[in-house]
This record gives C-alpha cells, sequence and structure tokens, in this order.
C-alpha cells in the first residue's frame, strides 16, 4: 500500500508522513483485483514510534491518521495539501484552521495538550479538539509503553469546545448476541450531543466485541450522507479480521491486521468477521449528524 505510483507516502516533516487516496466510483470499483482494493481502501500503517502517519481521502475529506509518541512528544502538524494559506509560512498551516479532530488512545497513557491545556487520555480515552486551535501536542507517559493516538479529522465551519470522553461517560449501546456470533457493545464517544460533546460532521466511537463473537455492524448498513472508516486494534496475534465492503449486492472483502484501517465510501457496506474477536474504532463525517440515519441491508439480500 502506499508503493504505487500516485499512492507514494510523503514526508511533512521529519516524523510525520502522509499519502493521498482519491475517491472511487463503484461501476470502477467492482472490477478492482485483490492489490488495486487494498491501495484504495486499506490502511497498513498507521502506528509507528516516533511518527505521525496520516492518510488524507478526498471522499468527504476525512484525514485519517496514528500518532506514537516514545521519547519527545510530537507536534501535530498539517501536511501539504491541507494548507490554508500558501504564501504564509507561519500561517494557514495549523491542523485545525479549517477542521475538528476526534484522537482515542489505544496505547499506554499518554497526554494531549491543546493549546497548553494538558489532558490525560489513557487507554480507550477520547477527545474532541474543534476547529481554530493552534497546537496540539501528543506525548507518552511511558515510553517503554507508548501511548498510540488513533485520530479522525473532518472539515469545520465552526469552533466547538475540546471535551474529553471516558467510557463511562459514552453512551453505550449494547447490541446484537452470542447465538448471531455479534454479542457487541457500541460506545459512542465523540457524538454530537453525547457526554457534552459538540461537533460539525464528525462522530467516533468503539465497539468491542465479547469473546466469541466475530461479526460487527451485522445487518450491514450503507449511510449516504457519510463516509466511514473502521480501525481495527486488539485483534490477537496471529488472527485476522475479515473486512468486507463495496455496493450490498456486489461486495469484496479486505483481510485486515491489527491497527489497520479500512475506508468505506458512502456507497459502500462496511461490517466484518474475524478469526477471533477484537474491538474497532468508527469514525465518520458528512452531511448529517443523525447516527442512525442509515440504510440498513437485510442480511439474506448481500451478494
Ligand atoms: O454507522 C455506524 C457504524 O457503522 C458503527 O457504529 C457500527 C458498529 O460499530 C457496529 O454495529 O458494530
Ligand atoms: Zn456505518
Amino acid at each position: 500500500q502506499c508503493k504505487h505510483k500516485g499512492y507514494e507516502v510523503k514526508a511533512e516533516n521529519s516524523y510525520t508522513n502522509y499519502c493521498v487516496r482519491q475517491a472511487s466510483n463503484p461501476r470502477d470499483a467492482k472490477s478492482y483485483d485483490t492489490q488495486r482494493l487494498r491501495n484504495e481502501y486499506l490502511i497498513e500503517k498507521i502506528m509507528a514510534p516516533g511518527e505521525v502517519n496520516w492518510t488524507y481521502t478526498t471522499i468527504d475529506r476525512f484525514l485519517v491518521g496514528g500518532a506514537m509518541p516514545t521519547d519527545t512528544p510530537l507536534k501535530l502538524t498539517s501536511i501539504e495539501p491541507l494548507y490554508v494559506d500558501l504564501s504564509k509560512s507561519d500561517n494557514g498551516r495549523n491542523l485545525l484552521d479549517n477542521r475538528e479532530i476526534g484522537i482515542i488512545n489505544v496505547g499506554g497513557d499518554g497526554s494531549v495538550t491543546v493549546d497548553g491545556k494538558r489532558y490525560d487520555l489513557a487507554f480507550q480515552e477520547a477527545i474532541y479538539v474543534g476547529k481554530g486551535v493552534k497546537e496540539i501536542i501528543v506525548a507518552s507517559k511511558n515510553a517503554q509503553n507508548p501511548a498510540k493516538f488513533y485520530m479522525n479529522s473532518a472539515c469545520a465551519h465552526q469552533s466547538y469546545p475540546t471535551k474529553k470522553v471516558s467510557l463511562k461517560d459514552a453512551k453505550n449501546i449494547i447490541a446484537g448476541s452470542a447465538a448471531e456470533s455479534n454479542d457487541r457493545v457500541i460506545h459512542q464517544m465523540i457524538l454530537n450531543g453525547v457526554a457534552g460533546v459538540r461537533t460539525c460532521q464528525l462522530q467516533m466511537g468503539i465497539t468491542e466485541l465479547k469473546s466469541g463473537s466475530v461479526w460487527n455492524t451485522m445487518p450491514a448498513h450503507t449511510h449516504l450522507k457519510r463516509m466511514e472508516v473502521y480501525f481495527y486494534f486488539k485483534v490477537p496475534e496471529g488472527q485476522s479480521v475479515c473486512h468486507i465492503m463495496g455496493e450490498p449486492q456486489e461486495t469484496r472483502l479486505i483481510w485486515t491486521g491489527n491497527e489497520q484501517a479500512v475506508i468505506n465510501p458512502e456507497w459502500s457496506v462496511h461490517c466484518a468477521a474475524g478469526t477471533s474477536n477484537y474491538t474497532f474504532i468508527w469514525g465518520m463525517a458528512g452531511e448529517n449528524l443523525i447516527y442512525n440515519d442509515m440504510q440498513v441491508v437485510k442480511i439474506t439480500e448481500l451478494k
């Protein structure tokens, strides 16, 4: 991934890399082979020690990234395709000049410092940071057990306050059943109206599957007003998650590993079965903030 022409990884600075993915048409996507599907939709490198890795997709201009600070804190910078004002070197280059971001820690204890104010983020704690913030610095408490910050960012037209959200503050929805192998809890974390969070476009949360359950998002759905990215983590060593995407009657599969993500366009379902249970972060953005605004596909109608 990101090795082929047009998909190269570029360096923004000594610790920040990015690659760009273009939006795709389902009429084209149905003829993609395995490697092309992976090039377009799978993000394999997100967490690397001492690095910030971004993937910018032109689907809803969504930005997906990972920051893994070790000994030294890392400042989150913008990337060249997102500079707001090319004429000034010191202006229009803050990541959140025109954006909002959600950050969830999937590693050891860490902190996110937003314009000088520090928020400690433990495993599976989240923070929303709104448009207009100038400086975000992420750090690990212990370089031997580094924090891993998974990040989703979308365009924003308004500034909303920074807000930390823990699992106990989240809206926790019990879904599925053991008999259907999809017994899970959907934690809605960065959702407009949940835990006092306000957002422009962004919605993020964590879904945890119980031991013995392997299916997420079944029955599957599309949402024609929002795109969505799934980031799989806590995938046990030696196990894998088979992510299913594509139009409901034209599905394709992408095998994913631990701490990898899949970009799902508006026209695509997004669901998966793992070879064990696992946890994932879902993040989406688009036209509305109504979580339930989705077109559910009958299980028997998937092809
Ligand atoms: O649009 C919503 C998203 O696809 C997820 O929140 C669904 C999910 O986590 C699940 O059912 O397991
Ligand atoms: Zn969805």
